[in-house]
């Protein structure tokens, strides 16, 4: 299939905008500029009026917990972990982890996200979702490390991997996903290095999220959860760390040691009360950081241009520096940075060669007026609620606001069907 998006406004690589066309041949982007002679369109994509951007990384989510969106809120982290989610999570079933990954898949797409790094039980189910729906996805098995259920947790991860990585055309990536270091004890994590080195893959753990569980770790080992991560052996084997809000200098240095990636999550750290991670700092130190949403529980949504807009916004105040992350670099954060974190080479960029994984936008409208510098006005101005066309592996996942793949009332009538069933609460839709 052979896709040409014409005279469209592209964000390039190095953050500047071009009115050009793309080529898309197959999975891939084939050429931008003038149109290839010997290129012939299956479909053309008027592109005028509409801004290309490499399509968003959610760099870390759990996509199921969709369906706990406004069921717990307001509260700091373990005071919700403990008394409101992990509870209810007891009482999931196959179907829920399907219509809650449904739900969230639909509402990536619908904002613009081509990818997404998630962590959360019966994977397999998330795994379904993501071969139907076309998006692209780094998968891992959450495991909670305390026996016998950290044992059973890492062979379905095991298992995860021998029947999906590399699978659904080459769209699902499987790490493992120790939960984080005051869930998985050291002989545990050990455990998960060992098969991570067997099948050569990564690591997705929460890392540094709040103070307390900084405090905790150095109470119980001496040592802050970065340098222990160290000390077990994970930082060997290539991790994507979500969150690292409260870092000592001695832990940049070592996550710059270990080519640590993070994902930020702007929105659930400020809504979790967790703090502000140092990302310009981290930046600074050329370490590698995309953006994630988390799960929909403790955001409450999925929708990565709002967390775009929230990088750009709170390292400036948290530093008292306007530059501390500029509109281009908040962008490059939520997409190519966040290829770079989930470890996958090939997708965050407008570029021939790449996947063509490419977000479209509407730039109708007061938002969007004048126009003096698109970047800025993707980032500070606009809203997903302007996503017209969404592109992953060279299909069209959302066209003009429709999604193709997922029938939409179905799902949110499936979900709340769940969702009802699981709680036991009425809901008000
Ligand atoms: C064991 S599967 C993943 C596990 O993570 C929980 N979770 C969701 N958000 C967060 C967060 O911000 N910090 C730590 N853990 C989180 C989720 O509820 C699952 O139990
Ligand atoms: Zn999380």
């Amino acid at each position: 299939m052979n896709t040409l998006i014409k005279n469209v406004l592209a964000v390039l690589p190095n953050g500047s905008t071009k009115k050009t066309n793309i080529t898309i041949k197959d999975d891939k982007i084939f050429s931008i500029g003038i149109v290839p002679e010997q290129f012939n369109a299956d479909k053309t994509i008027d592109g005028q009026g509409k801004l290309a951007i490499p399509g968003f990384v959610n760099a870390h989510t759990h996509v199921s917990m969709t369906m706990l969106r406004s069921y717990a809120d307001d509260m700091k982290l373990m005071d919700w972990l403990e008394n409101k989610i992990w509870p209810v999570e007891a009482k999931m079933k196959k179907d829920d982890i399907y219509w809650g990954a449904m739900l969230g898949i639909a509402e990536m797409i619908k904002t613009g996200t081509t990818t997404f790094a998630d962590m959360y039980g019966d994977m397999d189910k998330v795994a379904e979702a993501v071969e139907e729906t076309g998006i692209r996805a780094v998968l891992s098995r959450g495991m909670i490390g305390a026996a016998p259920n950290g044992m059973a947790a890492l062979q379905e991860n095991c298992t995860l991997f021998e029947e999906y990585n590399n699978g659904a055309d080459g769209r699902i990536t499987v790490m493992f996903g120790p939960h984080a270091p005051y869930t998985c004890p050291p002989d545990f994590l050990k455990k998960v290095i060992e098969k991570a080195q067997k099948y050569d893959a990564q690591i997705h753990i929460h890392l540094a999220e709040t103070e307390d569980e900084v405090k905790e770790c150095q109470t119980k080992y001496g040592k802050t959860p970065i340098a222990l991560m160290e000390d077990v052996g994970i930082l060997d084997c290539g991790v994507l760390a979500a969150h690292c809000v409260h870092l000592s200098d001695a832990d940049i240095a070592i996550m710059k040691k270990y080519n640590v990636r993070v994902a930020h999550n702007p929105g659930s750290n400020l809504k979790l009360a967790s703090g502000i991670a140092p990302v310009k700092k981290l930046l600074e130190e050329n370490i590698c950081v995309g953006l994630g949403t988390d799960g929909a529980s403790s955001n409450n949504n999925l929708d990565m241009l709002e967390e775009v807009n929230l990088a750009a916004l709170i390292h400036k105040a948290a530093t008292l520096d306007p530059l501390a992350i500029p509109a281009a670099e908040a962008l490059k954060m939520g997409t190519y940075y966040g290829a770079k974190a989930v470890g996958l080479a090939d997708t965050g960029k407008i570029e021939p060669g790449m996947k063509a994984d490419i977000t479209l936008f509407s730039m109708q409208g007061t938002q969007w007026t004048p126009c003096y510098d698109a970047v800025s006005l993707l980032v500070y101005s606009a809203n997903a609620s302007m996503v017209d066309t969404v592109i992953v592996d060279g299909k069209i996942l959302l066209d003009k606001g429709r999604l193709t793949t997922i029938d939409e009332e179905k799902v949110i009538y499936e979900a709340n069907k769940c969702a009802e069933k699981l709680t036991g609460k009425t809901l008000k839709n």
